[in-house]
């Protein structure tokens, strides 16, 4: 895909987050197609990760609008709504800094992601009916089937916290999967991946994406990114500063001025 996609999953429009003296985000406007691998790049400090943190209800941005809209439904404005709220309306996300339960297995990992969209309630829970042990077992068969996607299944009973890095990183994209979003949000999914982790990112972010999953990251390893992404927006200073396909970036003479001196592998 290399033009931006008709239907338009994700619009942002002049978000602007302020802390104190500090504005992280200044108007930003962003849109991302269905079916899109967009990507976000910038440098150090540019305001993505608080881009991310305003889309899923962490932080309330200052001004600015906020529009999910997943195919087949109605528009949705994010603005205001809690993470798990976010979550509800079909949207996922990983973050920088990786976030699972270290003590639980991998296979629970996946299955707490699973619980926003089940039914069962305390009550369930408790006196164990029919129909809670039905999904029970469907959340289970979900969940394994999503590691086998991420290629984890084989260590479904290890402990989350014994799997090398990239392994937590990959079940991390699985949990978030769990909770059958609509747009996933990556921040920074290569980050203290090798080269062959790297490789096999690659292919599982094209094989969600191929699943009918739009995807929006933010990435700092500019090879994968280049090749993975139909769409790339450019920050610096909390402001859109270019966007378009890999080619039209790569040598966008803007974007090579705002990475001068950046510690970044060349594009
Ligand atoms: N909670 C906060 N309080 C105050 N300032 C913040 C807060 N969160 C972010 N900032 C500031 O907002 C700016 C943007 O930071 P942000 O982490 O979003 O950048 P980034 O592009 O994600 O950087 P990196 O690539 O290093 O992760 C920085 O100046 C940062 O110090």
């Amino acid at each position: 895909m290399t033009e931006q996609s008709n239907h338009t999953i994700l619009e942002v429009s002049d978000l602007t987050m302020q802390f104190g003296g500090i504005r992280a985000l200044d108007k930003l406007n962003i849109r991302v197609g269905q079916g899109e691998i967009a990507a976000l790049i910038g440098p150090n400090g540019a305001g993505k990760t608080t881009f991310f943190n305003c889309l899923t209800g962490i932080y309330k941005p200052t001004s600015g609008h906020l529009l999910l809209t997943p195919t087949g439904k109605s528009s949705k404005r994010l603005n205001g709504l809690k993470p798990n709220q976010v979550t509800e309306q079909g949207l996922a996300r990983t973050f920088q800094n990786i976030r699972l339960f270290p003590d639980m297995s991998v296979l629970e990992n996946v299955m707490i992601g699973c619980h926003c969209r089940t039914k069962a309630r305390v009550l369930g829970a408790i006196f164990r009916d029919k129909r809670t042990i039905k999904e029970e077992k469907e959340v289970v068969a979900r969940s394994f089937a999503l590691l086998e996607k991420v290629g984890l299944a084989e260590l479904a009973n290890e402990f989350a916290k014994n799997l090398p890095y990239g392994a937590q990183r990959r079940l991390e994209i699985a949990r978030a999967l769990a909770t059958d979003p609509a747009l996933l949000l990556l921040d920074e999914p290569a980050a203290g991946m090798n080269p062959q982790e790297t490789v096999e990112l690659d292919a599982l972010i094209t094989e969600i994406r191929d699943d009918g999953i739009s995807i929006l990251l933010i990435e700092h390893d500019m090879k994968l990114v280049m090749s993975l992404s139909d769409h790339i927006f450019v920050m610096d200073y909390g402001k859109k500063i270019a966007e378009g396909t890999p080619n039209e970036v790569r040598n966008n003479p803007e974007v090579i001025r705002a990475y001068l001196g950046e510690d970044i592998e060349p594009m």
